[in-house]
């Protein structure tokens, strides 16, 4: 964290400012909450904030948006540098982008990915330099380390180690949850360009009609909001790592618009007289099979071969063999850390049948698994158990018509179902399979965390 912050956190539904509450508050200062949005401007003159997450429908079965719209103008009125961040319903991304344009500098869709909110937060901290959530302050120092010695760890770490000393780009291919983030942070701490930004930029969400504004920037008073001048987050890489994650999503029209900034190694920005030359290392993730998409013509053949100077392929967890005790001793000990329950040890048993485990959401789902069972630990020893009854589940059920009777909770059981199909119906693709469930990716990862998929 770079700085102890002060969240206001502004919602007229008390579940939901509790649910902000628990899960910043190990990270920021204080967070504070408001249902009311009446008393919004009182609330900030007398108390330092440094970033509100505000709300954009307060009155019941309202859902223009009018409202956010309205009290974020309030607050850019008295507080022109005050960033907010809007918590929008996943129909509401029009507006959503509608508020970023009037000033807010991010938006949070409901339900969200608990890491994405915590991360959208922390890096307000930093917001002032550039414009949206993805771009990172220099660091010197790894935020998550690349734990694992395996043989194809050993492989992959070999790679990066040279890949680094040079600007070649990098695609990054691998189940998601593997680590395709981490090894991207690797390079760029390893390279001559870590004094320098890096910037990620989630090509899944974001929405095509940003594309633009936000890869390559604007001008003030190009289209209607556009405030200030806004470099854009290519430019805001200038010098330093861009990473382009789930690149494997993005459509044929900006892919012909990106291909055009890397080879002209430029970028013009809306409302702009003329490009302005970048320098960047670019590093793209996906967890798509993009050779299957240039064959069928769903990703061009050219940016392939520009973002794919040399590959790094992240094996999936279960092939990584001792390396899954050693997460799990090194996660237990973060998260026991975390709970104060410092002294709670693994089951020989449990290591056992998690060293066998198939891990679908790979090293992911085995951080949040690990942090379960310390949550849940009696006085002794972790506690796999929900994991273990969730892991015995049949996988899929094609021919049965009703839950098992005895199923204790109907709902979780069809949602659980629902979602395990549609990720075998999508070889394991969260990107379309969240799509067709009419889900975000962030809604997406919560209830694979909460069903353990
Ligand atoms: N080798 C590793 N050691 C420690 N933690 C790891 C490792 N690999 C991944 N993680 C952790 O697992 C989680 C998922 O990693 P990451 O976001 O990099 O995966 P990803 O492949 O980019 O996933 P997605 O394709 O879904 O975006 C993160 O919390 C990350 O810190």
């Amino acid at each position: 964290m770079s700085k102890p912050m002060r969240v206001l956190v502004v919602d007229d539904n008390q579940d939901i400012l509790i649910a902000c509450r628990l899960c910043l508050k190990p990270y920021v200062a204080d967070v504070m909450t408001l249902a009311n949005p009446t008393e919004l401007l009182g609330v900030l003159k007398v108390n330092q904030v440094d970033v509100v997450l505000l709300d954009m429908n307060f009155t019941r079965d309202a859902s223009s948006g009018e409202e956010g719209i309205f009290y974020l103008k309030q607050i850019l009125a008295a507080h022109p540098k005050m960033p907010v961040v809007m918590m929008t319903a996943y129909a509401d991304v029009n507006l959503a982008v509608k508020a970023m344009h009037l000033g807010a500098k991010d938006f949070i869709a409901k339900p969200w990915d608990n890491q994405h909110l915590i991360d959208a937060v922390l890096l307000m901290s930093d917001s002032t330099a550039v414009p949206t959530n993805a771009a990172k302050a220099p660091a010197h120092e790894l935020s998550t380390p690349l734990i694992g010695d395996s043989a194809p760890m050993q492989a992959v770490k070999q790679l990066i180690e040279k890949v680094a000393q040079s600007d070649a780009n990098v695609l990054i291919l691998g189940e998601s949850g593997t680590g395709k983030e981490v090894v991207a942070q690797h390079i760029h701490q390893l390279s001559s360009r870590r004094d320098k930004r890096f910037v990620g930029v989630d090509m899944g969400t974001l929405p095509d009609n940003l594309f633009e504004s936000e890869l390559f920037g604007y001008k003030k008073g190009s289209f209607t909001g556009a405030m200030q001048d806004s470099p854009g987050r290519m430019a805001a890489a200038d010098k330093g790592t861009l990473f382009l994650d789930e690149l494997g999503n993005l459509p044929l029209p900006q892919q012909g618009k990106l291909l055009s900034a890397l080879q002209n190694r430029a970028v013009t920005a809306i409302g702009a007289q003329g490009p302005v030359a970048i320098d960047i290392r670019l590093i793209s993730a996906t967890n798509e099979n993009l050779y299957h998409q240039v064959a069928t013509g769903a990703f061009r053949q050219d940016l392939f071969y520009r973002i794919n100077t040399v590959e790094i392929q992240l094996p999936p967890l279960r092939e990584r063999g001792n390396d899954i005790n050693v997460l799990l001793d090194w996660y237990a000990q973060r998260y026991t850390a975390r709970y104060g329950r410092t002294g709670l040890k693994i089951k020989d048993s449990d290591r056992n049948w998690l060293g066998n485990y198939r891990w679908p959401g790979n090293v992911r789902e085995l951080a949040h698994s690990v942090e379960r069972a310390v949550v849940l630990a009696d006085s002794t020893y972790l506690d796999f158990t929900q994991l273990a009854q969730q892991s015995a589940m049949p996988a899929t059920e094609p021919h049965s018509k009703e839950a098992p009777s005895d199923t204790p909770f109907l709902l979780d059981y069809v949602e659980r179902k629902t979602i395990q199909q549609a990720l075998q119906f999508y070889q394991g693709n969260v990107s379309h399979a969240a799509k067709a469930l009419g889900l975000t990716r962030g809604a997406m990862y919560r209830r694979m965390e909460k069903y353990n998929l």
